[in-house]
């Protein structure tokens, strides 16, 4: 299957490289140095090529080049010469404070694109970090955001319902705070369900087709167990029994006979801004928070390759896979099962981790040494 490839990637003033130029013939890639040289910074750059705010949620102001002890928000830009799905393309983003207050900047070959989602029809950047390590014991609100993330990469237009579902909401609340006419709360609520059932039935589509992916590779889960997906939420548990039109009368009926509730808690207290993702190791039927800490983070390698292959069957072109400190952790049969699945489905992925001895089982890897503000063949 094609895959998407960066070719080039070029940063100005991006964390704790003042400027810096990588250039691949194909990878997959592996970026080894020290800790604190900068190899997750390379990551999080590539990761600006998606929609959201990069692989660590980061503030646009936080990460343009600061000199020690220096303050502001310096503007920061990332670059990439992409082999994508439709083509050779640059794509172009950044944070400008002065010009651009508040909002990343994109551009395509040059001419601005409305929003980091039109980089979507080009290339899926998909990403495993340290951080998602605890989240299967987190809070649901980071579980949520790791399955919106799922679906945005399989339906782009998932940003943006998300997005006003949270703003309908806020609408709601405040009326609610101000004791708002009846006739306002009645609009907003028609938005608020609307919204709401195409963000559960986007989510639940994403979850059932995952699911038929990770059981069709059900019989090479050996390495990474196999993850059982389900979505606990009221809208979601509506959909499960009733057509779509119908829930949306339902929950918008739920809305209204709330109101007292939700206003004494200032905040709308059913909906799918509420809704868990659940994760079980499917073969010991355990769910992911009981599980050992390596079987979680097998199960986490394991949902991240069964999330590419879907992505990559859908658009019918690989993504790119950001595999963040990933290798190290892995004995060493695991390892050789990564670097065979990764292999196998073709992806460009960009690999990081302390110790350069850890990739030594990856055939035909472009190597880069990672030190403070450079970076070089290795
Ligand atoms: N805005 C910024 N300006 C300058 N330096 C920054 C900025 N933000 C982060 N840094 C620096 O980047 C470095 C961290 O880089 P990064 O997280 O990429 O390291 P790493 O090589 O992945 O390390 P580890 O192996 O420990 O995970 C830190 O030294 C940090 O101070």
């Amino acid at each position: 299957m094609p895959h998407a490839a960066i070719r080039k990637l070029t940063l100005t003033a991006f964390r704790s490289y003042p400027s810096a130029q990588v250039s691949v013939e194909d990878g997959p890639v592996v970026l080894t140095g020290p800790n604190g040289a900068g190899k997750t910074n390379i990551l999080e750059a590539l990761s600006f090529l998606s929609p959201g705010r990069g692989l660590r949620r980061a503030q646009l102001g936080e990460i343009g080049h600061r000199a020690p002890g220096a303050a502001g928000e310096p503007p920061w830009a990332v670059s990439a010469l992409v082999e994508g799905a439709l083509g050779e393309v640059r794509l172009g983003t950044g944070y400008d404070p002065v010009q651009e207050g508040g909002v990343r900047r994109c551009r395509i070959d040059g001419e601005p694109a409305p929003s980091a989602n039109a980089f979507l029809d080009h290339l899926k950047v998909l990403w495993l970090t340290p951080e998602m390590d605890g989240l299967f014991l987190g809070p649901p609100g980071d579980r949520r955001r790791y399955l919106d993330r799922l679906v945005l990469a399989v339906d782009g237009a998932h940003g943006t319902r998300v997005n006003g579902l949270e703003r309908a909401l806020r609408s709601r609340n405040r009326l609610l705070e101000e004791n708002g006419s009846a006739r306002f709360l009645d609009a907003v609520e028609h938005e608020v369900a609307e919204l709401a059932v195409a963000v559960a039935a986007a989510r639940l589509e994403t979850v059932a087709r995952l699911g038929a992916e990770i059981a069709a590779h059900r019989d090479d889960a050996s390495l990474f167990p196999f993850a059982e997906l389900a979505l606990d939420g009221a809208v979601e548990r509506l959909i499960a029994v009733h057509p779509a039109l119908e829930v949306e009368d339902r929950y918008r009926a739920l809305l209204r006979d709330n109101r007292p509730r939700d206003r004494a808690a200032g905040r709308t207290l059913e909906g799918p801004h509420l809704t868990d993702l659940s994760v079980s190791h499917g073969e010991k039927q355990l769910p992911a928070a009981r599980c050992s800490t390596g079987e979680q983070k097998s199960l986490l390698i394991g949902l991240t390759l069964s999330h590419a292959r879907l992505v990559a069957s859908m658009q019918g072109f690989s993504p790119i896979l950001l595999l963040d400190d990933v290798v190290a952790y892995l004995d060493a049969a695991r390892r050789t099962g990564l670097f065979e699945a990764l292999a196998r489905l073709g992806a460009q992925a960009w690999m990081t981790g302390a110790d350069p001895t850890a990739f030594s089982a990856l055939d035909g890897a472009e190597r880069f040494e990672v030190a403070p503000g450079t970076i070089g063949r290795a």
